[in-house]
């Protein structure tokens, strides 16, 4: 998918909503145990209630990997039946990959070409070299750890590094790596007020931004310091949508959950003339 096309989606469906699949087999409802694969059974059942009020998925490998190769079927079979069935969506997978580069080139394989995502989150920490091999991927994109949204993000991601810091370096100098029009970064919702020394850098790169919702950032912030003239902006909310209900009605609440976010983002775009 290319930037343009994720665009006139957001234009079009007044959303630049992104819901987090991260499916936790210990916390479905009873009705799905008998199912052959549960985990696969609730997600498919979240999309297709929400897919119109929503522009991306993003499951999070944690969640599957816990499970084995059970839980792997379950997101192969996630990914497959969302490029079958909603192709328009833009699919991230939130993997924090990153090794050196031979190994960084297999995980880029194994997420572009075995299962077909459109984006893979990869941490930086390892350099050119670690994320270059990802970036080989033409109409795939790498989503650049740049400032994480959890408290510790503050041990490492904001010490000076030269005149600025760290997390302003990683944004700078990921500019010069190959295809850097191939690159998103992660800015979490709880460190909002970043947002406007991350446009500094990188004006027009599209930001994930992960962490509205259960840990508690804001969308309206968020979009005050970070929303270009292009949107720019993905904002991801996972358990606050996809576990609005634990019961049988889980997935009618992970609509109505997904709809309040999505009108929320629809009369920010409008007043911003978008
Ligand atoms: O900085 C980061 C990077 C990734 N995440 C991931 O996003 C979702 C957030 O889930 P919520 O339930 O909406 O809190 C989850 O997969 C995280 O691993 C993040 O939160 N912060």
């Amino acid at each position: 998918m290319s930037t343009e096309h994720l665009l006139a989606q957001i234009l079009a469906k007044r959303s630049f909503l992104c819901i987090g699949l991260d499916t936790d087999p210990q916390q479905l409802p009873a009705g799905l145990q008998g199912e052959e694969d549960p985990v696969f059974a609730f997600n498919k059942a979240v999309i297709d209630a929400t897919h119109h009020l929503c522009v991306a998925y993003k499951p999070n490998t944690a969640f599957y990997e816990a499970g084995g190769s059970r839980g792997w079927a379950s997101l192969e079979r996630t990914i497959a039946y969302l490029n079958t069935h909603y192709p328009d969506h833009f699919t991230i997978a939130d993997a924090k990959r990153g090794d050196i580069g031979n190994t960084s080139g297999r995980y880029a394989r194994a997420f572009f070409e075995g299962m077909d995502f459109d984006a893979l989150t990869v941490a930086p920490y390892m350099g050119r070299d670690s994320v270059e091999p990802f970036l080989a991927f033409e109409g795939r994109f790498v989503i650049l750890l740049a400032l994480t949204s959890n408290p510790g993000a503050f041990d490492f991601q904001t010490l000076p590094c030269g005149t600025e810091e760290l997390c302003l370096r990683v944004l700078r100098q990921s500019r010069e790596y190959s295809h850097p029009e191939r690159l998103m970064y992660v800015v979490g919702a709880t460190k909002a007020s970043y947002l406007s020394k991350v446009r500094e850098v990188v004006p027009d790169a599209f930001l994930l931004i992960p962490g509205v919702g259960a840990q508690g950032g804001s969308l309206e912030e968020v979009c005050r310091y970070g929303m270009t003239d292009g949107v720019g902006l993905l904002v991801n909310s996972s358990r606050g949508i996809i576990y609005a209900s634990q019961g049988e009605d889980f997935a009618a609440a992970a609509t109505k959950a997904a709809a309040t976010l999505q009108m929320e983002m629809a009369a920010i775009l409008k007043a911003a003339g978008l």
